[in-house]
């Protein structure tokens, strides 16, 4: 029942935004609605659906083609809208369908049943489309539209592209979720591999730690005594808690790791994963459903082909009919002409009846006429149905040729989907797989490592049980070093007392050991000294020895080359001379056979320079004739030196040996005497003549103003004062030498020591002296300024005679100043002075008689 109908005209295409742009004011809820102005509300405001409910119709009509979207979306917004007013629905008294109905109808497309709404063609032309909404009987609404078949495929095809759309993006939504699930394993992979990477380098640490403990607990084992164990016993119990804590944060990681563990067995990635799946079965479904509809399309299409079918045979039947129609009026008039023609040739009467045929003849026309123009209107309309046909054929074979198209696309996608669902399984199952062995793996790492952790926990138990009982006697013995180090001070103060004590005691006892060891070493020293000196004086204060030179080409080979000199055998005192035949004999300490070496004569020389060491005056003279040998004995030749160069070797070894105790100053003066005055030959005026004067300070000591002394410290510095003070020597050719010395040369050394124990200083003077050569006057020849050098010469040698016989004598009166030489040489002649007069003789006969005159 139809109470009311409102029209809207709308533009080509209108969509829906338009239809309710156009009249269609929107509703509180946002969305349009149909309006009506049904005679009960004529206000805008009323809404489509109670209309509907209420038996109103609207209709909307629009120019253009028809637009499938625009009235697919008009009727779903509708049943839309419905369905939300179902309250409403279901409060209307004439409302026949039951609720549930409703929801059914949702899409507004299945075909129901006797009570689904149903679209009808208005097939009111094709530039003019409408759509009647209305409820009737056991019918929601119905609609009208021109294009029936395409507004009835298309959305559901685009219904299904839209699904297929929607799938696809569902399926890259899928990837896209499988990509970051991959994505959150690896992370949580790599988390794990974190973890367990921190465990492995957390358990190395402990044990890194426990192995550095127990050496640290060894070491302080060893070092029990050491000072530094409370601060190394600090460090351990340090240590102890640090390793507690780490195996507390070990056992914490664990349970963490444990606990992750486990709520990965039901983490949000599975849920995911299920409602993925879900999706997938729920998609599925979609697709199987949309083959439903499809197939259902399938039938309708048939169904429509069936009916066309029958329309094109009725279309045929009809046009049959048509020319059955057509042929018999065109008999009927060809009928009509024949007759009309025989009238014509017949009389009057026949004019009559010709006039009538005429006049019926034109009705007759005006029939044909008319039946021609129906026939032509028929034709017309065959024409249409013909086109109406093709255009239909044509609209089918595009159906059909789109259905296929869809049905291509719709098996590819199937096939697509297919293929996505299995790579999706697949993947999914390889997730799956990967995920509970990567979670296997995991948990199996972590109970591996969990054990190792634990097992080293158990070691690390273990040390600390073992570690207790060390700890405890650290700990006594930490106690007992406090009190030790408390105590220290005093008992460091009492010991360093007690030290000080007993050092200074013993610092007292050495003290009083050493003055008594240098009382004693003093008094040896003396006593050594002494003996030394007693010895010395034993052996002589002045003593004399006796040298026989070797005979030599220069004795000749005549019978005055003979030797005169024999020696006793068993006393090496003993000289014996043939002289004209007799045998006289001297008597001297001892005599050196012409065998005897300058070592042999050193030998028993030596003495008397470590008394010049000891501080005493030592001379040593080499007396005797021109060529006698003196020379050779005093200074000797470079290969073979003499007592000069060997007492000044001893000298210096004896003060290098000596040189940690005392420190000794040797001092060298080179002079010589020639005719009774002194000269200093190292000065720089040879010539000069000194005097010998007695020293200032009254000690009555003598000495000799400008005489050079020469610090030496090596016999080479001596070597060079030697040939310096020899360069200038005074020497003359004479007939019984060749090299004659014809003055006196004296070296004096001065030996000053100082004991750096006892700070005693010493004084000795060595004079080595090389007496010039004695000869008679008469038998050398010798006259003028050679006699009177001889005349000096023996002067000096018979006043040093003269003082050796008045000291070997022991005579009150020596007489030091009648010579230069013996004056200059008084100190180291008098007193505890040592004095060796060295005789030199030669062997041959001519000697003889010169030593039996000095003799
Ligand atoms: N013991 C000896 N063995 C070997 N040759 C010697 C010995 N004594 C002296 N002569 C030699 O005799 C020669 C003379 O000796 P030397 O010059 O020492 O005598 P002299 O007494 O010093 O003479 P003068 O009084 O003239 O100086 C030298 O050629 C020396 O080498």
């Amino acid at each position: 029942m139809i109470t009311s109908r409102k029209t809207w005209d709308l533009g080509p295409t209108p969509s829906l935004k338009d239809l309710w742009k156009k009249d269609l004011p929107l509703d509180r809820s946002g969305q349009g609605s149909l309006l009506s102005d049904s005679e009960e509300d004529s206000s805008v405001q009323t809404p489509v659906l109670p209309a509907l409910v209420q038996h109103k119709t609207l209709s909307v009509n629009w120019c253009g083609a028809a637009s499938p979207q625009g009235l697919y979306l008009t009727v779903q917004a509708l049943q839309d809208k419905l369905c939300k007013d179902k309250s409403q629905v279901k409060n209307e008294e004439n409302h026949h369908q039951p609720q549930t109905q409703c929801r059914t109808q949702k899409l507004g497309i299945e075909k129901r049943s006797g009570s689904a709404h149903n679209w009808d063609a208005g097939a009111q032309g094709q530039e003019a489309c409408s759509m009647n909404v209305e409820k009737t009987g056991g019918r929601f609404f119905s609609g009208k539209c021109s294009s029936l078949s395409g507004a009835r495929q298309f959305p559901m095809i685009q219904k299904m592209v839209e699904s297929m759309a929607q799938l696809q993006e569902e399926k890259l939504q899928l990837q896209e979720e499988l990509l970051a699930l991959q994505e959150k394993l690896s992370a949580r992979e790599n988390e794990e591999l974190a973890v367990s990477v921190q465990l492995q380098d957390q358990v190395e640490n402990l044990k890194g730690k426990l192995l550095d403990r127990a050496q640290e607990v060894n070491r302080l084992r060893s070092e029990l005594g050491g000072t530094d164990l409370e601060k190394h016993r600090n460090l351990l119990v340090a240590e102890n808690e640090h390793l507690k804590q780490d195996m507390k944060s070990c056992e914490a990681e664990l349970q963490k790791l444990r606990k992750q563990h486990v709520k990965c067995i039901d983490c949000e990635h599975i849920q995911e994963n299920a409602r993925l799946q879900e999706r997938l079965a729920q998609l599925q479904l979609e697709v199987e459903e949309a083959k439903g509809r499809l197939s259902e399309l399938d039938l309708e299409v048939q169904q429509k082909t069936n009916r066309l079918a029958e329309v094109e045979l009725r279309l045929k039947d009809s046009l049959a009919e048509k020319a059955e129609e057509e042929e018999r009026l065109s008999r009927r008039l060809r009928d009509s002409q024949e007759t009309i023609a025989s009238l014509k040739a017949q009389p009057q009467q026949i004019k009559y009846i010709i006039k009538t045929v005429e006049v019926e003849s034109s009705k007759t026309k005006q029939a044909l006429c008319e039946t021609q123009s129906r026939n032509q209107h028929l034709q017309e309309q065959v024409g249409m149905q013909r086109q109406v046909l093709k255009e239909m054929e044509q609209q089918l074979q595009k159906s059909q040729k789109t259905a296929a198209q869809l049905r291509a696309q719709i098996m590819l996608y199937e096939s697509e989907l297919e293929q996505t669902h299995g790579q999706m399984l697949e993947e999914m199952q390889n997730m799956e797989d990967d995920k509970n062995r990567a979670i296997e793996e995991a948990f199996a790492r972590a109970q591996v490592e969990m054990k190792a952790v634990h097992e080293n926990l158990a070691g690390v138990r273990t040390n600390l049980l073992t570690l207790q009982p060390a700890l405890r006697t650290l700990t006594n013995d930490y106690n007992s070093l406090k009190r030790q180090v408390r105590d220290f001070p005093l008992l460091l103060q009492e010991a360093l007392q007690d030290a000080k004590a007993e050092i200074g005691q013993a610092i007292e006892e050495v003290n009083s050991t050493n003055r008594e060891l240098l009382r004693k070493y003093r008094r040896e020293l003396q006593l050594r000294k002494k003996c030394h000196n007693e010895l010395v004086r034993l052996k002589g204060n002045i003593r004399v020895f006796g040298r026989v030179r070797p005979i030599t080409k220069e004795d000749g080979e005549g019978p005055e080359a003979a030797n005169s000199v024999t020696f006793d055998p068993d006393d090496d005192a003993i000289l014996h001379l043939m002289h004209k035949g007799k045998q006289v004999s001297f008597e001297l300490d001892k005599v050196f056979s012409p065998q005897a070496t300058q070592q042999d004569v050193f030998q028993e020389v030596q003495a008397l320079i470590t008394s010049c060491i000891d501080g005493y005056n030592v001379c040593i003279f080499a007396y005797g004739q021109t060529g006698a040998g003196k020379t050779y004995t005093m200074e000797g030749t470079p290969e073979n030196p003499g007592i000069n160069q060997r007492a000044l070797q001893l000298l210096f070894s004896e003060v290098q040996r000596k040189a940690s105790d005392w420190g000794y100053t040797i001092t060298v003066s080179v002079a010589e005497i020639y005719n009774e005055a002194l000269r200093d030959l190292l000065g720089k005026e040879p010539q000069e003549k000194l005097d010998i004067k007695l020293c200032p300070d009254g000690s009555g000591q003598l000495y000799v103003p400008g005489l050079t002394e020469f610090q030496v410290q090596s016999v080479e510095d001596i070597n060079k004062v030697f040939e310096f003070g020899h360069s200038n020597r005074v020497t003359e050719y004479t007939s019984l030498n060749e090299h004659s010395s014809r003055s006196h040369a004296l070296l004096i050394v001065t030996v000053r020591g100082l004991d750096y124990s006892t700070g005693l200083r010493t004084t000795g003077k060595l004079n080595l002296v090389d007496l010039a050569g004695s000869e008679r006057v008469g038998r050398s020849g010798a006259e003028g300024s050679r006699l009177r050098e001889a005349q000096y010469i023996n002067k000096s040698l018979s006043a040093l005679g003269d003082v050796i016989y008045a000291l070997r004598a022991r005579q009150g009166h020596v007489p030091f100043r009648n010579s230069k030489l013996t004056y200059l040489l008084q100190d180291s002649l008098s007193g505890d002075s040592k004095t060796l007069m060295m005789v030199q003789v030669g062997s041959g006969a001519d000697w003889a008689d010169e030593v039996r005159r000095d003799g």
